[in-house]
């Protein structure tokens, strides 16, 4: 809704999931908004990454399930073809019009073009004609520009044209074979994915002793056993010395430290993201840096004073998750509201809490992993007074009901002075679901003495907090 010739109450730069939200709220609040977007509406999220991450991973998790239940068999192996096809449909075929119309409906004006800060609330978009355009904000600019995918300085690599998640999420052609450096969790899920869908040589080439090395040591070791039973190579204390593709489109060989080499039809590098601040006008407002923008618990970056800027999502560094980005861009959107309006703008629901406790995550592989609050070494490190317990999911009735051979384990971390949980992490199959209990035990302290009265059902896998409990000693 412009109520002047490009000024509005708010922009936003970045039509991802977390600006398009940042707007909503805004918007909720009376206050006009733009959003400007240079490539589509929905960002990496809804094209190149969880969306059809997870149309890819799905076929292979059922197919999974039906191999560990006697008495079911699949008819054939998956269609990769049919597989291919959802996945474009859940990205609506690489068409934003239908995220647009939903930010033109909030109602917002949508500006298609790469945003620039050009001084204190001032925006400058260059339009797909190459023309430009200046915007006025009134109250706020919010950056919600995201990430990109970082690609490491090893000598021949950029020249080799790796995949990235964005060709790996939009194959179109599932390479016979395929070498993947990083294990994280791009890494782990598009291996698993394209694995299931035909890659039939598979290679992890990962840097660290463990997968998913930021989370508990049992969850990579649990992930890298069944990687490695379907057949992937998935190799440890693997570092590329250097990279060679003579022909663009022939094979591509990595020369690892050790002197070994591999030789695939495709390089996926899946080695974290840089943040998008490149180019985007912070020079403007005197602030300078490739880093991740800091903010206070409002969103509100603290390098710049007079607090018209704020930063949500991949941009500010603080958990690179959708819904951790989604939670941020609320906040912000209210406050922006709020202060706009002269409002009270502390209230607690205004303030980041989550960010700080630990982000619930899931890494949609078999096994899912799944994390909330910290794990026993950030704990330990934090100095709490720590005691875990870990438990078997093979020893509760809901669990090994689901499959034979049910291969799953939890544990969790308890501030021994307060009787509280600091963290939760639980590998097997099908339990994401039961990350939000945790998530809400760990984010409302609620005393073990407490949870013991959520009694859960016989036989559910999330009997599993009856075992913890039990082991803990209530
Ligand atoms: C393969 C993969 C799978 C993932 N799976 C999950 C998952 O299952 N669950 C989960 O929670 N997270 C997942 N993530 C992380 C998630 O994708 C990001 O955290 C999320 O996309 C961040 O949202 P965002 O809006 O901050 O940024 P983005 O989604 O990156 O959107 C930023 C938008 O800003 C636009 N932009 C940037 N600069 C400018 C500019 N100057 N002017 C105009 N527009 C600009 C970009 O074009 C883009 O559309 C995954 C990531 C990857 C790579
Ligand atoms: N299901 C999910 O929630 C999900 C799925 C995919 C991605 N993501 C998010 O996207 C972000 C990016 O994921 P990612 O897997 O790219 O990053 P990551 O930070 O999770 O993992 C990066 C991996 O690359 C390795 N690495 C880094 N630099 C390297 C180098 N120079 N040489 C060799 N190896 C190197 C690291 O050791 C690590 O194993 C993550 O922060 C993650 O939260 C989330």
């Amino acid at each position: 809704m412009i109520d002047g010739e490009g000024v509005f109450d708010v922009i936003v730069i970045g039509a991802g999931p977390v600006g398009e939200t940042a707007a909503k709220r805004a918007v909720r609040g009376g206050l006009t908004a733009a959003v400007v977007e240079e490539r589509l509406a929905g960002g990496e999220c809804a094209y190149y990454a969880c969306i059809p991450s997870k149309a890819l991973l799905r076929p292979m998790e059922l197919a999974h399930e039906v191999e560990r239940l006697p008495g079911l068999e699949l008819r054939g192996p998956i269609d990769t073809a049919a597989v291919l096809a959802r996945r474009d449909q859940a990205v609506s075929g690489l068409d934003d019009a239908g995220q647009v119309s939903w930010i033109e409906n909030l109602p917002a004006t949508f500006v298609r073009g790469r945003g620039r800060l050009a001084g204190p609330l001032s925006v400058e978009v260059t339009t797909p004609d190459g023309g430009t355009r200046t915007l006025r904000a009134r109250h706020a600019v919010v950056l919600a520009t995201g990430s990109d995918p970082l690609i490491p300085a090893v000598p021949g690599l950029r020249e080799a044209e790796p995949w990235t998640n964005r060709e790996a999420t939009a194959v179109q052609q599932v390479p016979k074979r395929l070498v993947v450096i990083g294990g994280g969790a791009v890494a782990c899920e598009m291996s698993q994915a394209l694995h299931s869908l035909g890659a039939q040589e598979t290679t992890m080439l990962v840097r660290d002793r463990r997968l998913l090395s930021r989370m508990e040591p049992f969850a990579g070791d649990l992930l890298a056993e069944s990687l490695r039973r379907s057949g992937i190579d998935v190799r440890f204390g693997a570092s590329p010395a250097r990279v060679e593709r003579p022909l663009p489109d022939g094979p591509v060989t990595v020369h690892l430290e050790d002197g070994s080499r591999v030789e695939a039809d495709e390089i996926l590098v899946a080695t974290g993201r840089r943040v998008g601040v490149g180019d985007i006008g912070l020079d403007t407002i005197g602030l300078e840096g490739e880093g991740p923008i800091d903010v206070d618990a409002s969103m509100r970056a603290t390098a710049v004073p007079e607090g018209w800027l704020y930063a949500v999502g991949d941009v500010n560094g603080l958990d690179l998750l959708t819904h951790m980005g989604k939670y941020q861009a609320r906040i912000c959107g209210d406050v922006i509201a709020a202060r706009a309006q002269g409002l009270p703008d502390d209230l607690p629901a205004l303030r980041d809490v989550a960010d700080h406790l630990g982000a619930p995550q899931v890494i949609f592989t078999d096994p899912q992993v799944c994390a909330v609050g910290r794990t026993e070494s950030q704990a330990r490190a934090e100095g709490f007074p720590v005691r875990v317990v870990e438990v078997d999911l093979a020893g509760v009735p809901g669990a090994y009901l689901q499959a034979d051979d049910y291969t799953g384990r939890v544990k969790m971390i308890v501030d021994e002075d307060r009787r509280v949980l600091l963290g939760v992490t639980l590998a097997g199959p099908a339990v994401l679901d039961h990350l939000h209990a945790a998530t809400i035990a760990v984010t409302s302290q609620i005393p073990l003495d407490r949870l013991w009265h959520a009694v859960p059902v016989f036989p559910s896998v999330s009997e599993f907090w009856l075992h913890l409990l039990e082991e803990y000693g209530l």
